[in-house]
């Protein structure tokens, strides 16, 4: 009788502990959508109060901003002329509009969308003097140069501006002495030096403060993922300047924090410009990686000789310090030209890998997140992830630093799963941090759906077409679905059994054991498939992802560690009540011919390869300013296949402030090359000179236009 009710009780408590962990979960649910609740209301306040605003506004707001306008022929001409951009992207020319018509702006665009554009073009059209504010110096210090190499007096009061060029800022806003259209500061400047503050009053009253740029500007709030405690002090802008346009600029914003940047930099009345998340141009993918670590280096080694045998610059982002530095010395093994960049080394030698890699002289950088924001790079051609990211949006951010020119780029996520408990004891302890985290496992695991759609969800934007730009669109992998219920089952009765004796298993231990397990029971048949390890271990993280299984974290002296345990929906596994599908690639369809199909252009001819030589040293000789600084990738690919021979043609291509300054060296290489191709005899040209020294050019190839120089 004793012993009954005992079995009784113990199975009474086994439940209730069941119970009181279903409850737990329950429990956090409720918190979250709490938490969500309060922030949707908040939302939907906003939206009202901002409804009723733009109602006050409203003939204003429906103004159409692609219009005609009376700047239009001097804006094309700066355009074209200063800046060498043959046509505006989206939204830039409506952006330009709206601020030359002394409109405050919000402007949200995609990484390497142009956002520059918007504001260094009407600085120029205004009169009087633009401030920026910009939250890092490298990217001041890139700006300024590339300006200054346009011709524009653009310049920075930083730390590091010198006395002559600080007195000549001061005097220019002061005096309206000497010649500035263009003033960058960093945001402190504003917040704590009153010198400043009181100069650009004067200048403000004399009538020549044209505009005010805040660029990343979801660096004033706390929402947002990069926020800066100076840019909050931002707001003092709007009240001492109210009737000067003000366009605050970033990449990213989710609905809260546009709606906080509004508030906080007082623009409630801005015209606000959205742009798609979608970044057409770059071709993502997941790769299957190695359990062994020089077999992952070899693939990223062969995978960037074959892929980018022009030395094309790319990222590398790994997870830890000490993995930069191992990946990038084995790079260099393997014969890439490859340093790493930490938050570990000091800030001169950070500084020299940045740069050397800006003047493409080092083809790879290898980073850790800490390689964020400064980079201006126009031309990265590929961005690969060594381990995978803390969230979607992290990923969205890193990968979008490849093809800000728009040209096309490709993005890799090398990924294994028993990376996932490496980064979930790094974030399990931030808000949503778990969940963040297999949000973007789910992404990885995904064999079927398309990449850039996940992005759209992510960011609650319309779906797009792919245009078979991700690898699950343009070469579907083979794959075969294996039943893994029983296997599942398995799991969660060792996880149950271990958790009665007071064990605990990491991912690793729980497949050695798994195995053992399934040996034990003889499962080898074709109903119970023996899995491999890394099988095994896909199926633990899709366990995870639908909470049959949950992790657990332990804080040891040296590390956290991250143990796998029944999560709530233990039960549907264990009675079967479910089945687990287990999708296993056996073959990719044409795998890189189909990539390099998409993503490659190649070089047409050595033409290009000569002028990216040539552009180097024209940067080089004028003062270090970047290659894409003279010449963009873009621009090579034009001159290449229009092969201008004089001024005139060349002009056409890239415009006259480029052409003036460094036209004769590329008209001079452009000749010689087709005087070359001539005697090789591989050209059907037939080439001669003309009286203005262009060449007359007779193509019968279909990629070039027949352009006279007389
Ligand atoms: N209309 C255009 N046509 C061709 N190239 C353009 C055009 N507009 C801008 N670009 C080029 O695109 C690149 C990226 O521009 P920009 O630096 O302004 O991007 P961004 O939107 O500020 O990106 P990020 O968020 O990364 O700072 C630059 O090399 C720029 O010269
Ligand atoms: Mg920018």
């Amino acid at each position: 009788m004793e012993t009954d009710v005992t079995e009784e009780l113990l199975l009474v408590e086994e439940e209730l502990q069941d119970v009181q962990e279903q409850i737990k979960v329950l429990l956090d649910r409720q918190e979250f959508l709490y938490k969500k609740q309060c922030e949707l209301k908040a939302i939907l306040e906003d939206c009202k109060e901002h409804d009723n605003a733009a109602n006050d506004s409203i003939s204003v707001e429906a103004q159409d901003w692609s219009g005609t306008f009376e700047w239009d022929s001097q804006a094309e001409d700066i355009r074209f002329n200063i800046f060498g951009i043959s046509s505006y992207r989206a939204n830039q020319r409506q952006i330009i509009n709206a601020v030359m018509s002394g409109r405050d702006v919000l402007v949200i665009m995609a990484a390497g969308g142009g956002k520059s554009l918007c504001y260094q073009l009407p600085a120029i059209l205004r009169d009087g003097i633009t401030l920026i504010i910009s939250p890092l110096l490298s990217l001041i210090q890139d700006q300024v140069m590339g300006l200054m190499a346009l011709g524009i007096p653009a310049y920075m009061l930083t730390s590091t501006t010198s006395k002559d060029d600080e007195k000549f800022i001061y005097k220019a806003l002061e005096k309206g002495d000497g010649d500035l259209k263009m003033l960058y500061v960093t945001p402190e400047k504003i917040s704590k030096s009153k010198r400043f503050m009181s100069k650009l009053e004067k200048c403000h009253n004399a009538g020549r403060l044209a505009l005010i740029s805040i660029d990343e500007a979801h660096c004033c709030s706390q929402w947002g993922h990069d926020f800066r405690p100076d840019y909050k002090n931002l707001g003092i802008l709007k009240i001492q300047f109210p009737r000067i346009p003000l366009i605050a600029l970033t990449a990213t914003a989710t609905y809260k924090v546009q709606i906080d940047l509004m508030e906080m930099l007082h623009i409630p009345k801005c015209v606000k410009f959205i742009s798609t998340v979608n970044r057409p141009n770059l071709f993502y993918k997941v790769q299957e990686k190695s359990s062994v670590g020089k077999v992952v280096i070899e693939q990223i080694a062969e995978y960037i000789r074959s892929s980018y045998c022009n030395k094309e610059s790319g990222i590398i982002y790994c997870f830890s310090r000490k993995e930069c530095e191992q990946v990038s010395k084995e790079l260099r093994e393997h014969g890439i030209s490859a340093d790493y960049y930490h938050a570990d080394m000091d800030a001169v030698a950070r500084e020299k890998v940045h740069l050397r890699w800006s003047n493409s002289k080092l083809q790879v950088i290898v980073g850790t997140v800490a390689f964020g924001m400064g980079i201006n790079k126009p031309d990265v051609r590929f961005v690969i992830h060594h381990s995978l990211s803390k969230s979607m949006e992290t990923y969205y951010q890193e990968s979008g630093r490849a093809g800000r020119d728009g040209l096309p780029s490709e993005c890799v996520l090398y990924y294994k799963p028993s990376d996932v408990p490496r980064q979930s004891s790094m974030v399990f302890y931030e808000n949503s941090g778990l969940q963040n985290l297999y949000d973007i496992v789910r992404y990885c695991q995904s064999k079927r759906n398309c990449r850039r759609h996940a992005f759209f969800r992510h960011f609650g934007e319309q779906l797009q077409d792919c245009n078979g730009m991700c690898d699950n669109c343009a070469y579907g992998a083979e794959l075969v679905e294996i039943d893994a219920t029983y296997h599942a089952k398995v799991i969660v009765s060792l996880l149950k059994e271990m958790q009665n004796c007071e064990q605990r298993a990491t991912m690793l231990q729980l497949v050695d054991k798994l195995k053992m397990k399934m040996k034990e029971l003889g499962a080898s048949s074709k109903a119970i498939p023996d899995l491999k390890k890394e099988q095994l271990e896909q199926l633990i993280i899709h366990l995870l992802l639908d909470h049959v299984l949950k992790e657990e974290f332990q804080h040891t002296a040296y590390a956290t560690n991250a143990y796998v345990t029944i999560g709530s929906l233990w039960k549907q596994a264990l009675e079967g009540k479910r089945t687990f599908k287990l999708e296993i690639c056996v073959g990719q369809k044409q795998k890189d011919e189909e990539r390099l199909k998409v993503t490659k252009r190649s070089r047409s001819s050595t033409l290009e390869t000569q002028l990216d030589e040539l552009r180097m040293e024209i940067a080089c000789s004028h003062g270090g300013i970047f290659p894409h600084a003279v010449l963009s990738t873009q621009h090579l690919g034009l001159l290449s296949t229009q092969k201008p021979t004089s001024i005139e043609e060349l002009e056409k291509v890239i415009g006259k402030v480029k052409s003036e300054k460094y036209g004769w060296r590329i008209v001079e290489l452009i000749r010689q090359h087709l005087k070359s191709e001539e005697s090789n005899g591989e050209a059907t040209n037939i080439v001669e000179g003309n009286e203005n020294g262009g060449i007359k050019k007779k193509r019968k190839d279909k990629c070039t236009v027949n352009i006279d120089s007389d």
